[in-house]
């Protein structure tokens, strides 16, 4: 289910403001995040002769064009933060103390401003200030290293950890932490969302189970990494695959029974001498059906084999259409439905079509006290933008 309107009463997060000044990849996911679950966010895009943002992330959201460079704007904006719960903001290290706009400015004129620094290798320290991307800071982190097939070069895995799970969401925790804290202190926060520490805490595991002997072969060579033929991904006749988890001995047993073997017959399960012949093993069976065939063998058993879902297939999988896992908007598009879900106040995400850039400028304005006159002239002077959007796009 999606919203039409603005209005997120019964939502975990209605009346939190966010002002999220507008950012490459893992800030417009923790504002998605942040207005899926109720907040009001309002993304402060450059203003720009093009009404189309880069963002694709804008689910929820609204724009306000606001030129920050021009001292007009950067005012603009401070009074903007007096109003707001949160500020999200996505540049490197000194670019908001640059423009004015750093903590100790804005939070002496709101304390009560919970401001949220999205960085990837934060506030401090030697990169604080040099550009980089999530495959820098999955590598910084020290989980890159940990990732890849035996004998391979390691392998980031799209730019889905580093960016959005270490960045995005972990920055989304925090704010919501911090707004936790903030109802009984009444007191704002900066929080530092750096992605190699966000990454590197989302590793715990990996740390915390070093002396377990589940790491102490070579990188691909392990249990979780793709040493293990019982932990691995299987081709199948149709050249789609199967995802096979079956660790434990009671669901190792249902495997090797799905796939017409005799565990009597097969060395034992932790033998790691003989992984790389089973894997042989069971990649040639599993390369002898279909993906549906392996399906109705494995389907509603304890083997822990699974389809490998393509993007075509996942919204139409029987049991993703039974808990409307996906979600369509009023464009058609579809897209996974925010989790996790809450009982009492679940999110509901928006079904209108991401925000032009400048599009509720005026509307932003205007609610947050600016006249009619003061935006007339911030209009003249070029530090805003409205963005009405073409007729066809
Ligand atoms: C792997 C991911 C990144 C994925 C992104 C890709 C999806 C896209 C990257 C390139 C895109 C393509 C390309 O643009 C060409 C086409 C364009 C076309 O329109 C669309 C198709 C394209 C093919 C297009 C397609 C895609 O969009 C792309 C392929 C990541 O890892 S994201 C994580 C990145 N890291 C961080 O976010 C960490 C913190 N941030 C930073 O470290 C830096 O921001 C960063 C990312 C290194 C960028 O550095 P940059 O020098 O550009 O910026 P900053 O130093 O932060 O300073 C910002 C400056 O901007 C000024 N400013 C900000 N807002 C305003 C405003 N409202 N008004 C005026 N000025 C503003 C600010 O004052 C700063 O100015 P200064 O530099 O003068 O201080």
């Amino acid at each position: 289910m999606c919203r039409r309107s603005q209005a997120a009463a019964a939502m975990a997060l209605s009346g939190v403001r966010v002002l999220e000044l507008a950012g490459l990849a893992p800030a417009p996911l923790c504002g998605m995040i942040l207005a899926d679950f109720g907040a009001r966010v309002v993304r402060v895009d450059r203003p720009s002769l093009s009404p189309v943002a880069s963002d694709v992330q804008g689910r929820g959201k609204l724009s306000l064009a606001l030129d920050l460079k021009r001292p007009q704007g950067a005012a603009a904006l401070r009074r903007l933060c007096r109003g707001a719960d949160v500020l999200i903001e996505p540049f490197r290290h000194g670019v908001m103390e640059k423009l004015g706009l750093g903590p100790e400015v804005l939070l002496q004129e709101n304390p009560s401003l919970i401001y949220a620094r999205l960085t990837g290798f934060g506030q401090t320290g030697k990169y604080a200030k040099s550009a980089g991307h999530d495959i820098n800071y999955l590598a910084l982190s020290g989980v890159l290293s940990k990732l890849g097939r035996k004998d391979e070069n390691p392998y980031a895995p799209i730019n889905l950890l580093a960016d959005f799970a270490g960045g995005g969401v972990m920055c989304a925790l925090g704010i919501v932490i911090a707004l936790y804290e903030r109802a009984t202190s009444g007191r704002g926060q900066i929080i530092d969302a750096s992605m190699v520490e966000g990454v590197a805490y989302l590793s715990s595991f990996l740390w915390k189970s070093q002396n377990i002997g589940i790491w102490s072969r070579p990188r691909g060579e392990n249990l979780l990494d793709g040493g293990a033929p019982f932990y691995e991904i299987y081709r199948t006749s149709d050249g789609k695959f199967m995802a096979v988890g079956a660790l434990e001995p009671q669901f190792y047993e249902q495997l090797i029974k799905g796939l017409g073997l005799d565990s009597n017959e097969l060395p034992i399960q932790s033998s790691f001498s003989d992984w790389p012949e089973m894997k042989k093993k069971f990649a040639s069976i599993f390369a002898q059906k279909t993906q549906a065939e392996w399906c109705s063998i494995f389907d509603g058993t304890d083997a822990c084999v699974t389809p490998v879902l393509s993007f075509d297939d996942v919204a139409s999988h029987q049991h993703n259409k039974q808990r409307s896992s996906f979600i369509k908007n009023d464009q058609g598009e579809i897209s996974p439905r925010p989790a996790p879900l809450l009982s009492r106040t679940p999110a509901v995400p928006s079904c209108k079509r991401d925000p032009f850039i400048g599009e509720h400028t005026e509307e932003i304005l205007l609610e947050n006290g600016f006249t009619k006159q003061e935006i007339a002239k911030l209009h003249s002077d070029k530090i805003i933008g409205f963005g009405k959007p073409k007729a066809n796009l």
